[in-house]
């Protein structure tokens, strides 16, 4: 089956048109001041405006404040808040009693160890997102196309929801899904021809990469 799929950084109405043509599930904008992917809430909500209905609009924030939050929510009215910072799982889960959206949080991971901070999370959090952690000297937390152990999800519980995340290209992505059988992706700069740039020819590849590789894994009769 093939997996759910999240365009991250989206920024023009062609990037997000294409997304939707080739059938994204999600498509994220990013709310933070450092990133070539930053984006104002009003022009999101616009572009989110342009699917709404048929894909989900995710704003990813890195420990963003009340009123962040808020004028995120009020103008570009996201599906989904995705945390991509240090937020607790008491922030996660008064922000979820506030607002009524779901959260996805976001860890970054290297060893086995990362993937236990997941724990305090479970109950509290709707979805997990794997990312690398950021190369030394970013000022990003995401969205750095790097790409972590993906054999480290191997210990994680059936029942754990995530979005496999980092690093994501057309060139690694069957490699990806056969290793970890994720049941949902996000790709933002393995879709780009220069940072914060979306290429739409990229990102027609990667999704016939996708499809390639989930006929390839029904062939095989693969259940990972
Ligand atoms: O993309 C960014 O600039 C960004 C900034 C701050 C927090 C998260 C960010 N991106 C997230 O990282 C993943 C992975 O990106 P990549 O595919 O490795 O480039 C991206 O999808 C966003 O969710």
């Amino acid at each position: 089956m093939r997996p759910e799929i999240k365009i991250c950084g989206l920024k023009t109405p062609e990037a997000v048109d294409r997304a939707a043509e080739r059938g994204a599930s999600h498509i994220g904008f990013i709310f933070f001041d450092k990133s070539p992917r930053n984006i104002e809430p009003d022009i999101a909500g616009a572009l989110a405006d342009r699917v709404r209905g048929r894909v989900k609009s995710v704003a990813v924030t890195v420990d963003a404040d009340n009123d962040e939050l808020d004028e995120i929510i009020a103008l570009m009215r996201p599906d989904i808040l995705q945390f991509h910072g240090k937020e607790s799982p008491e922030r996660v889960l008064t922000i979820k009693a506030v607002t009524g959206l779901p959260v996805m949080k976001a860890f970054s991971i290297r060893d086995a160890d990362d993937l236990k901070r997941i724990e305090p999370y479970i109950g509290i959090a709707d979805r997990f997102l794997f990312d690398a952690k950021p190369p030394a000297g970013s000022d990003l937390p995401g969205g750095n196309g790097v790409s972590f152990d993906w054999s480290l999800l191997g210990s994680l519980d059936e029942s754990v929801d995530y979005m496999l995340s980092g690093g994501l290209n057309k060139d690694n992505i069957a490699a990806a899904l056969s290793e970890t059988g994720a049941r949902a992706i996000d790709v933002s700069s393995g879709v780009e021809s220069a940072p914060g740039v979306k290429d739409l020819q990229l990102m027609d590849e990667f999704f016939a990469a996708v499809a390639e590789a989930s006929r390839q894994r029904a062939h095989s009769g693969s259940v990972k």
